[in-house]
Order: C-alpha cells, then structure tokens, then sequence
C-alpha cells in the first residue's frame, strides 16, 4: 500500500478540537506538501495518518526520535528493525553484516554525510541529525513517506539535496513543509491547513507561493 483514504480525522487536546474532522484522500503518485501557519495542525495531522497506515509508512518525526547513545549505522538500520529475525538484529548490535554497512553507508554517501557511519548521534549537529532520522526512513524502505519539516535544519543546497533525494525515493508522500518554494518545487499536490481543517487542495502547476501565503 502506499496511497490511502481516510475519513472521520479528528484530534482534540484537553477537549478542545485541533484537527477535523476531515477526510484525506491520497492516490499512489501524489507527493503532497502539507503547509499551513504554526500551530494550524500538520504535525497533528501527520500523526494521525500514521496511525492508521502504521508500518505501511516510512515515517520522519518533527522530534526526530533517534537513540543518542548508538551510532549513526544503528540508527539508520532500525528502519528495518521489524523486517529482521531478533538474531539477526542482535547480531547486527554487536557486529553488523557488510551488505548492510554498505547500503547504509551509500545512503548517509547520498545525503551528504558518508564519514558519519560510526560516529555517535549524540555528536551530531542538528543538521546531521535530522539526515540520520531521514536515512532511517529511506533504508525502511515503505511505500509512503511521513514527513514532518525534513529539512528544517538544513541549509538551502542541502534542503534541495535532501528534498531531491526523497522525491527520487518516495512515490507518493506526504510532507509537512513550512518552506512554500520547497513545497512548489518538490510536491505535486498542496494541502493547506487552516485551525484543523483542508483550507487548500490544488495541483502545485495551478499555484503561486502567493496563493499559498494567503494561508498565513
Ligand atoms: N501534545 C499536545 N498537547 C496539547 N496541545 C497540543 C499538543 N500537540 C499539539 N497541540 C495543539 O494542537 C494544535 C496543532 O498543533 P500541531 O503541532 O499539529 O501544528 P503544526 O501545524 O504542526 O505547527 P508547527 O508548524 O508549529 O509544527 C496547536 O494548537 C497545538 O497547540
């Protein structure tokens, strides 16, 4: 699977209603942006939607959720913690295979960071950090990418890098961008959301970024 369609979205904290209810449509091939002022409910959203869809997804948290005290390879390969037998994941703690040091180190080689492969997260910048939670999601290798902000550590060259890389990898996707030229240049459905709701819902060939700020 890597479209869905889900109807009935809600999420409300301490009783008061951020998201929906709502339905999201995504057909296989779209790669959606999700954009929409702070606070409007795309993380929220995103979260939602991976509830539902689960392992189906390869998923990039805003809060990243890496192991600080292992490496960058161990990191990464958790992607496919759930594809392996519990031997196999433990023997790759202690001594990993090569076809996996060499496929997780083209991916880090990808992302501009291939030095990396053993250096502990903790050490990282918040730039490498955010490419390591990108490369765990890449190696998972899911029909569907989940992304909140991906780049937002990132500096512009390495932004289109990265943006370019997933763009290459993930069929279908659907990102949270606070960035609208990213979103215009990398997406081709854009969704806006507005206190909880599809404010927006275009082709990014019939948008302007100035169409889209009206949202903000
Ligand atoms: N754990 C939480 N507890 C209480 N309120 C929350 C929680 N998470 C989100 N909210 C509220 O839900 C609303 C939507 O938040 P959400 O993080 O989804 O927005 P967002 O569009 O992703 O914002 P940003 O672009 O700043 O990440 C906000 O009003 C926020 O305060």
């Amino acid at each position: 699977m890597s479209g869905f369609d889900l109807s009935g979205l809600t999420a409300s904290f301490g009783g008061e209603r951020v998201i929906g209810p709502l339905s999201l449509k995504v057909n296989d091939g779209e790669q959606v942006a999700l954009v929409g002022k702070s606070g409007a409910g795309k993380s929220t959203l995103i979260r939602l939607v991976h509830e539902h869809v689960g392992r189906e997804s390869s998923l990039v948290p805003q809060e990243l959720g890496l192991v600080n005290a292992l490496p960058v390879f161990h990191n990464v390969f958790m992607g496919q913690l759930d594809r392996h037998p519990t031997w196999y994941n433990t023997l790759s703690l202690i001594r990993p295979f090569s076809a996996d040091r060499s496929s997780i180190k083209a991916l880090l080689k990808a992302l501009g960071m291939p030095e990396k492969l053993w250096t502990p997260t903790a050490s990282l910048s918040g730039g490498q950090r955010q490419r390591v939670a990108i490369a765990r999601a890449i190696y998972r290798n899911a029909g569907l990418l989940l992304a909140d902000e991906p780049v937002s550590a990132l500096d512009g060259p390495l932004a289109h890098l990265v943006m370019n890389e997933l763009k290459k990898r993930f069929a279908t996707s659907v990102i949270a961008l606070h960035d609208v030229d990213l979103a215009l240049k990398y997406c081709n459905r854009i969704i806006g959301i507005q206190d909880g709701q599809v404010a927006l819902d275009e082709h990014s060939e019939r948008l302007t970024s100035a169409d889209i700020m009206a949202l903000y």
